[in-house]
């Protein structure tokens, strides 16, 4: 192994900044790589591209897919509602690392709109909002109209499925929770590895990766002090260690 700490490519997204279009990674993602270890770069969307593509994740050893307010393209996953918060360059750059992580086996941690993405890659489907779906009654979602530190306050339990890598954990957490869209059809190949006690997915995996998991509530905000989050991280970034590019 070498003596290097591991790169972790996290995909940006588009964002106005000061009024211009920009691509932007919010700061506690890569702060939360940094804290466990590993060397954080951020991937905008031109990553994508044939020939930089190659190039870069050539040089990673890690992929960590953010949450974001923009929402997957219906069409990727069958559907055919209009999408009023569409980010089609994060989406092509995600499912991109998504294939590469998959067939590479470079470990991979999926948050909130990574989960999305995660089990669209797979073949499953979402709910566009999981508000009209009859049985949701967790506040997954937040409240917009309240201060940050509100809306990421731990509002539900989930319970950890047996079988799975959350399993070695514990049985159950309490996560904050902020989305709209939910898991409908899991993926092929996934293992559920956490539920909502109103039934919802909140966290999938492929168990015959080295590392490869999707949470649907956010670790990275209170990375150094949650449990469940120390756990994510501590795991994601050991398993990229090991698979150091050469
Ligand atoms: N847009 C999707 C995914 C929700 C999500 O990722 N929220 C993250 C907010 C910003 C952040 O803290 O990264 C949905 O609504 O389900």
């Amino acid at each position: 192994m070498q003596n290097r700490k591991p790169i972790i490519a996290i995909v940006a997204c588009h964002k106005m900044i000061d009024g211009q279009s920009g691509q932007a990674v919010y700061q506690k993602y890569i702060d939360a790589v940094h804290f466990y270890g590993g060397n954080p770069i951020l991937l905008p969307n031109t990553a994508a591209a044939e020939g930089n593509f190659e190039a870069l994740v050539a040089a990673v050893d890690g992929i960590l897919l953010t949450g974001s307010y923009s929402n997957v393209a219906p069409t990727r996953y069958g559907a055919a509602h209009i999408e009023e918060k569409e980010d089609l360059g994060r989406d092509e750059l995600s499912f991109k690392l998504l294939a590469y992580a998959d067939k590479q086996g470079v470990p991979l941690l999926a948050i909130c709109r990574g989960l999305q993405e995660m089990n669209v890659y797979f073949e499953g489907t979402l709910y566009p909002d999981w508000r009209e779906v009859e049985g949701f009654y967790e506040p997954h979602l937040e409240d917009a109209s309240q201060p940050l530190e509100v809306q990421y306050q731990p509002v539900h339990d989930v319970i950890i499925q047996a079988g799975g890598r959350l399993k070695a954990f514990g049985d159950k957490w309490h996560v904050n929770s902020l989305h709209k869209q939910a898991i409908n059809q899991v993926g092929k190949r996934l293992f559920v590895e956490a539920l909502a006690p109103d039934g919802l997915v909140e966290g999938i995996s492929l168990l015959e990766h080295p590392f490869m998991i999707g949470v649907q509530w956010h670790p990275e905000l209170n990375y150094a002090q949650d449990d469940l989050s120390k756990f994510l991280f501590t795991e994601f970034i050991h398993y990229a260690s090991q698979n150091q590019a050469q």
